[in-house]
């Protein structure tokens, strides 16, 4: 039997970035709120800190082992925010578009527009497993202006792929798993799971 994973996230826009990423394996991943799990609190100031709780929060609710992904921009002109506050940069309830506008509005004037993504993945067999597999992964960008593009979710129309010329809103889905914090740290993670096993 396939065996399954739960996700422990309620952002859509990453659903289905892991259900292109694991569409190979053999294994199935069901995002927590198919199971009734609900938000937990992200309090910790490291976005490994707020992995492990989330992955801890939806394996001990489903009995399931659980991946969690706790991901945000730097920019390096801000001092490395929004960072573990971006879903959350303009306050609540979370807005991708009113978030993209604060960061436009942080960022006038401002000549150095260097940013990165970073995702940091946590994996739990159970909710007290002794030994998460924790990986992680950046991607370098610039912050446009302007936003450009349909594609992706959270702030990609804004962030610039320079090695593409295009937003990370204007690049393939394909094209974004590759280059992505979020596909790098799932290459990395599935590489651990395999000596490990689940
Ligand atoms: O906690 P979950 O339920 O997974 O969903 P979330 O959206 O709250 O996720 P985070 O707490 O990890 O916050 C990540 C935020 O960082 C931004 N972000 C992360 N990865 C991104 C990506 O690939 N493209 C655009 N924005 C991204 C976006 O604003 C996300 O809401
Ligand atoms: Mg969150």
């Amino acid at each position: 039997m396939m065996k399954r994973i739960v996700l422990a996230s309620n952002n859509a826009g990453k659903v289905k970035e892991f259900n292109r990423l694991f569409a190979a394996l053999d294994i199935q991943i069901v995002p927590q709120g198919e199971l009734g799990v609900a938000e937990c609190e992200e309090p910790h100031h490291t976005f490994i800190e707020n992995a492990l709780e989330k992955a801890r929060h939806a394996s001990r609710i489903t009995g399931l082992p659980a991946l969690a992904d706790d991901s945000g921009l730097c920019v390096h002109a801000l001092g490395g925010a929004p960072g573990v506050y971006s879903a959350r940069f303009a306050g609540e309830p979370k807005s991708d578009a009113r978030n993209n506008q604060k960061l436009l509005e942080s960022l006038a004037g401002q000549a150095d527009r260097s940013a990165y993504y970073y995702a940091a993945l946590v994996l739990v067999r159970h909710a007290d497993d002794p030994q998460p597999l924790i990986s992680d992964g950046i991607c370098q960008g610039e912050i446009l202006e302007t936003s450009r593009g349909e594609g992706g979710f959270g702030y990609d129309p804004l962030f610039l792929l320079p090695q593409f010329g295009k937003t990370a809103a204007e690049i393939s889905a394909d094209e974004k798993s590759q280059i992505s914090h979020r596909g790098k740290a799932l290459r990395k993670l599935i590489a651990k799971l395999q000596e490990t096993g689940l």
